[in-house]
């Protein structure tokens, strides 16, 4: 017996050599991208592969990560949360490979951007159990941007938003250049009773010490409110219950002779959520545009959750982003060009809707009515 095998005698810890991977989440619109912005341009992030995915069917958010390079990798739409297995997990796996086979450079440490409509608890769960990505990844931590100006809405109304608190290791409240202080006092009292473990780091602008985001430990439910284990265990169900749907139908068909569906899993977003694109052939004339736009939140910003879109507008030959959040408009910013990429290379406006309960013709007849600007026919 060696001397360190002795009892009582201390044991060299092993290091932990798998991949961290840290998940930023946080409701729709809350500042998830204009974080990553700034995080791209920090030393902590050499050698970082990014995953970014959105909710609709246009992408508009690689467009507006300002570094994008072989090392940002887009999750095709759909929601992160309802095809973890598919897009997730592929994503991880081809990261991994691509870097054994030197294809890329070395791996420091993977960063998970949801969508805001994402439920956090399949992403976690994957990152910890699914058994290929657990063995070279480990979970590093939670980070839930807390949008400071529309939280307190947004949570009374969103379970998502209620999870993506819940499941924070840190709780960062953005935009706080734009809420007063009571405003602050009550989103961080009200996160605190959802999490009151997670510290919380007021932000504006993205800008935060990537030493909050990076480094949080393994992925730990203690801590937490003790639905955090809850919902963890329901996904393992979940996920025990497809794999062995999955195993059983081929051989139920063979039986049958009748194709078995699968169970599909159930809904994971709220059914009155959707989102749809409006496109305009002609560029826009920018203040009938400004006015129907401003308008249209008037009426209906209680049911719109989010815009973000490219605009061609007279005059301006770089395309115009216009960013929404319910009522709120943010001040217009621009892209350098053009993207050279479908959709976008034909230089047509498009506007991405997430709304509650928002038919698309009552928008596209409101910009019509009042602005003269008329939407494309849906395609
Ligand atoms: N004034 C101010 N605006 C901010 C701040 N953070 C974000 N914004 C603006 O809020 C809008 C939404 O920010 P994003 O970073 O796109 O939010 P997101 O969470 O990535 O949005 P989704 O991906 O659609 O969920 C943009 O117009 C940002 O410029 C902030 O600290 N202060």
């Amino acid at each position: 017996m060696t001397d360190s095998a002795l009892p009582g005698f201390m044991q060299p810890v092993e290091e932990d050599r798998r991949i961290p991977v840290t998940i930023l989440t946080g409701f729709l619109g809350a500042g998830k991208t204009t974080l990553l912005n700034y995080l791209l341009k920090q030393p902590q992030m050499a050698g970082a592969a990014v995953l970014i995915n959105e909710f609709g069917e246009v992408g508009v958010d690689h467009h507006l990560v300002e570094q994008v390079d072989d090392s940002v990798v887009l999750l095709d739409s759909g929601c992160i949360c309802c095809s973890v297995q598919g897009d997730l997990v592929k994503a991880l796996k081809g990261i991994f490979m691509r870097a054994l086979r030197k294809e890329i450079p070395p791996v420091t440490r993977v960063l998970i951007e949801t969508t805001g409509l994402a439920d956090p608890v399949p992403v976690v769960h994957t990152v910890m159990e699914e058994p290929f990505i657990a063995e070279r990844y480990r979970c590093d931590g939670v980070i839930t941007a807390v949008d400071a100006t529309h939280a307190v809405g947004q949570l009374g109304d969103n379970r998502e938003a209620v999870r993506q608190v819940a499941m924070a290791d840190r709780l960062l409240i953005t935009k706080c250049d734009l809420a007063d202080a009571a405003m602050r006092a009550e989103v961080a009292a009200r996160v605190a009773a959802l999490n009151p473990g997670a510290e919380q780091i007021e932000i504006t602008g993205g800008v935060v010490d990537p030493a909050v985001v990076f480094g949080c430990g393994l992925y730990d439910v203690s801590g937490k409110a003790p639905d955090v284990a809850a919902w963890l265990g329901e996904e393992r169900v979940r996920t025990q219950q497809a794999v062995a749907a999955a195993r059983s139908a081929p051989m139920a068909w063979r039986k049958s002779g009748q194709p078995i569906v699968a169970p599909t899993a159930p809904a994971r977003h709220d059914e009155g959520v959707r989102s749809y694109v409006l496109t305009f052939s002609e560029p826009l004339n920018w203040f009938a545009f400004s006015d129907a736009l401003g308008l249209l939140l008037q009426v209906y910003g209680e049911r719109i959750l989010r815009i973000k879109g490219l605009l061609n507008v007279i005059g301006d030959p770089q395309p115009r982003i216009v960013q929404c959040v319910q009522h709120s408009v943010y001040p217009p910013t621009s892209l350098p060009a053009w993207p050279d990429e479908a959709p976008y290379h034909d230089r047509r406006s498009r506007l991405v809707f997430i709304v509650r309960e928002l038919p698309r013709d009552a928008v596209t007849e409101l910009f019509f009515s009042i602005g003269g600007v008329p939407a494309d026919p849906e395609a």
